[in-house]
């Protein structure tokens, strides 16, 4: 492990210094796209304007067979398109694979100037990011990049999940982390088949009738995913770095797909992946927040005067606490809003109201 003072040193001759922090760009949803499959490459340059980050996926979904023509199409797309304010990402092959090494090194080397965040699946603990993380500054050195290569980790392992913070603090590289909970489920045998969302089977159900009678029981269902979102988020807002939902497989149920992508934003995610052009709008809806709320966090921010005491707006009780709630609100409005003039509109007319 370095020593704090050097935590903030290149880790090659000639690599680009490491951020200090982590820059806010919207990245509402990740939408994965395979650069081998033809019918989704062509998509991209029509997807560019409305998606925030655009993902080339070299793993899981990209079959064996298929692995070069997909790192090809990748080089390829990136060199081809403009993709404006939208960032461009790559979800490399596992570490474990024969793959990986050879996608570093062709993108990086070939793209990298483009190449906004290499995701890294199936991260177990530090040392896996502080593999990538010389690598990576050994390609950018090679490569000339004026700026480093982020690192995002999708946690997806029963091991990485007993390691979150330790994986989240192991580099300044370090951008964010997705939840995968389809490995997840394999990787810690959990009896789901499902891609992400709820189970019916995992409930609670009300107590029996102390009368004795038959009358039906309520059952309320239970979130199979609280438990580990709660803790990457707590791992990611102690280090500095942004937490993500990861993919809903059921595509045509937008409903619950929006409900999932809801819930994560309520405990602190700041985006989703989404698995299909459908889902680009629903995540771009839930993670941003609603004007309602946006005028009622400027409205307490404004009542608060320097932050402190306690006053009542509209029967509600505010203090120094709720105040910070309200620029949280705010701030992701307004970074938000700087990027989309649809929503600064919408923030506009809310706050008229
Ligand atoms: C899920 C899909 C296989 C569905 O594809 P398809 O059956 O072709 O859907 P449609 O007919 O509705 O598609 C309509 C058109 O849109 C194009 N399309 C579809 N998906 C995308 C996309 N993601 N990006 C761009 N364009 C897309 C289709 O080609 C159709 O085009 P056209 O015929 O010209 O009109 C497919 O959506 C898909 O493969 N999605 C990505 C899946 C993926 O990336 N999976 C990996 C991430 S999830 C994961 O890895 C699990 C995680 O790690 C964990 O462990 O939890
Ligand atoms: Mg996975």
């Amino acid at each position: 492990m370095r020593s704090a003072k050097d935590f903030f040193r290149p880790l090659a001759v000639g690599a680009p210094d490491p951020v200090r922090e982590v820059p806010f760009r919207p990245s509402r949803m990740i939408h994965f796209f395979d650069p081998g499959n033809e019918k989704m490459a062509a998509k991209v340059p029509s997807l560019a304007p409305k998606a925030d980050v655009l993902l080339g996926n070299l793993e899981d979904a990209v079959q064996a067979d298929r692995k070069e023509a997909a790192r090809a199409g990748l080089v390829r797309i990136a060199k081809a398109t403009d993709f404006g304010e939208t960032q461009l990402w790559t979800r490399i092959n596992s570490l474990d694979s024969p793959w990986a090494l050879d996608d570093l090194l062709t993108l990086v080397t070939e793209i990298g100037h483009k190449l906004d965040v290499v995701m890294v699946p199936k991260v177990e603990d530090a040392a896996d990011i502080h593999y990538v993380d010389r690598l990576l500054a050994q390609l950018e050195a090679k490569a000339g990049l004026t700026r480093p290569v982020l690192v995002h980790a999708i946690l997806e392992t029963a091991t990485g999940v007993a390691n979150v913070e330790e994986i989240a603090g192991a580099s300044p590289r370090m951008q964010g982390m997705s939840l995968g909970p389809a490995d997840l489920a394999a990787s810690r045998r959990m009896k789901t088949t499902r891609v992400g969302g709820g189970h019916p089977g995992y409930l609670v159900r009300q107590d029996p009738n102390p009368e004795g009678d038959e009358l039906p029981r309520a059952t309320y269902q239970q979130d199979l995913w609280h438990y580990t979102i709660a803790r990457m988020v707590d791992a990611c807002a102690a280090y500095g770095i942004l937490p993500y939902y990861g993919p809903f497989g059921d595509i045509r149920d937008t409903t619950a797909c929006e409900d999932q992508f809801r819930n994560a934003f309520l405990l602190g995610c700041v985006g989703a992946w989404s698995l299909h052009p459908v889902q680009i709008d629903i995540a771009k809806r839930v993670f941003s927040p609603e004007p309602a709320d946006v005028a009622w966090a400027r409205k307490v921010i404004d009542a608060m005067g320097d932050g402190t005491g306690a006053v009542m707006i509209d029967g509600k009780m505010q203090d120094d606490a709720t105040v910070k709630q309200c620029h949280v609100v705010v701030e992701l409005a307004e970074a938000l809003a700087a990027r989309d003039p649809e929503l600064a509109k919408a923030y506009a007319a809310a706050e008229k109201e």
